[in-house]
């Protein structure tokens, strides 16, 4: 099958990758294997995860075999040992989160961080490439107060070691902060009811950071962690459904369920751009008209899509039936009712199966959700839109 995607340069975009033909729903677009993977700094610390492939421990056939050299630091077993020896933990990395270890007084944030900078200098003493590939990625200047204080760890932490690599520089430990801010992505297993999703570990990769970002998405990314065999932190995007040839390939960067507000927000801080997607238009048009009219009598600035009464300002399935005649409202409240996991509080982004395997297993019209995995059938889908009155003709 052709490749689906080809990257383009979008004026007031960036690159961006483009359908090479119409796209067919849910199928696969890309899968891509980071360039590097690197622990959240609390799930490191639990000691719960394999600090190689990032799997649970407590996984049925696993056994929990440590670092010796290292403290705190466990595989799932030896072959995830030898292999994390010659690369994600050899003795450089080894080093380095000793060195972290013994460094007092950084947050949660800074030693997530100092993880991401020690895995981003290893790989250029062994892999120049893939270096290269990170140092190519979309950058967000991050505070010099914070560069400069991890770029004197890292110059610390390396600094016991062979020869220093040319590359470690505050400007380039600066650069790759710049490139971790906006391209990192948080590895994550399926939640499971009642419980908060947490990331483990972040990717990042060279051609899923090419994905710009739409808060209507035409695609959504899943990755499972904890599945056997080889490439479990790879990223997998699936089309949310048919696209059309030379049309754009968003993702969005956070659960599409959030409020205007937190979504500019977000955008602007971290990614340094002011979304205009066709959601956004429209609800940025909402906030004249809604101002000052929430629950509690007065305007914070953020909006609730369609909805008079959701708490946190986030867009549930429920809301999707209270917006007005607009055609514009009503098309985004189906996209919610249909794309939007309805599991309470999941937030995720509900997919077709791929075509392939819908055939296979006779599913057709069922979607999965990329947060908790829940499947829901086409009949489903549509008592849902029946309980919100709009019934597709
Ligand atoms: C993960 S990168 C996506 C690829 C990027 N366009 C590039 O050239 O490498 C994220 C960056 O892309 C840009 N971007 C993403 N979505 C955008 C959008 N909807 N509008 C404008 N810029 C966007 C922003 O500069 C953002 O920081």
């Amino acid at each position: 099958m052709a490749m689906a995607l080809r990257q383009e340069e979008i004026a007031g975009r960036g690159r961006a990758l483009v359908a090479t033909r119409g796209l067919r729903a849910g199928e696969v677009l890309l899968r891509d294997s980071p360039l590097l993977v690197y622990e959240e700094a609390e799930a490191a610390e639990s000691g719960a995860f394999c600090s190689h492939c990032e799997r649970l421990l407590s996984l049925p056939g696993r056994e929990a075999v440590p670092c010796s050299a290292c403290e705190g630091v466990t595989f799932c077993g030896e072959s995830c040992l030898e292999s994390a020896r010659s690369g994600s933990h050899n003795a450089r990395v080894c080093k380095g989160i000793t060195a972290l270890k013994k460094r007092k007084g950084f947050s949660l944030e800074r030693r997530t961080l100092a993880r991401f900078l020690i895995a981003a200098y290893d790989l250029a003493f062994r892999d120049t490439k893939a270096f290269v590939k990170l140092l190519e990625l979309e950058g967000q200047e991050q505070e010099e107060e914070v560069v400069k204080e991890l770029h004197e760890f890292v110059v610390e932490a390396f600094g016991e070691l062979e020869a220093l690599p040319s590359e470690i520089s505050l400007e380039t430990t600066g650069g790759l902060l710049a490139r971790d801010a906006c391209n990192a992505f948080g590895l994550m297993a399926p939640s499971k009811a009642g419980e908060e999703r947490k990331v483990r570990a972040y990717a990042m990769f060279a051609q899923a950071s090419m994905f710009n970002h739409d808060c209507l998405p035409n695609a959504c990314r899943f990755e499972y962690v904890d599945r056997d065999g080889e490439g479990n932190t790879d990223v997998i995007v699936r089309a949310l459904h048919e696209i059309e040839e030379g049309s754009e390939v968003c993702l969005s960067y956070f659960p599409i369920d959030w409020a205007y507000g937190d979504r500019q927000t977000r955008l602007h801080e971290e990614y340094g751009f002011w979304c205009k997607c066709a959601r956004c238009k429209v609800e940025s048009e909402w906030k004249d008209e809604d101002e000052g009219e929430d629950d509690e009598g007065e305007s914070d600035g953020e909006l609730e899509v369609g909805a008079s009464d959701v708490g946190a300002g986030k867009v549930t399935s429920e809301d999707a039936g209270s917006v007005d005649d607009d055609e514009d409202d009503f098309g985004h409240a189906i996209f919610f009712v249909k794309y939007l996991c309805p599991v309470e509080e999941c937030g995720g982004t509900m997919a077709p199966l791929p075509p392939g395997e819908l055939d296979a297993q006779g599913l057709e019209g069922s979607m999965e959700c990329n947060y908790c995995g829940h499947v829901r059938s086409d009949e489903e889908f549509h008592r849902d839109l029946e309980e919100h009155g709009m019934v597709d003709d």
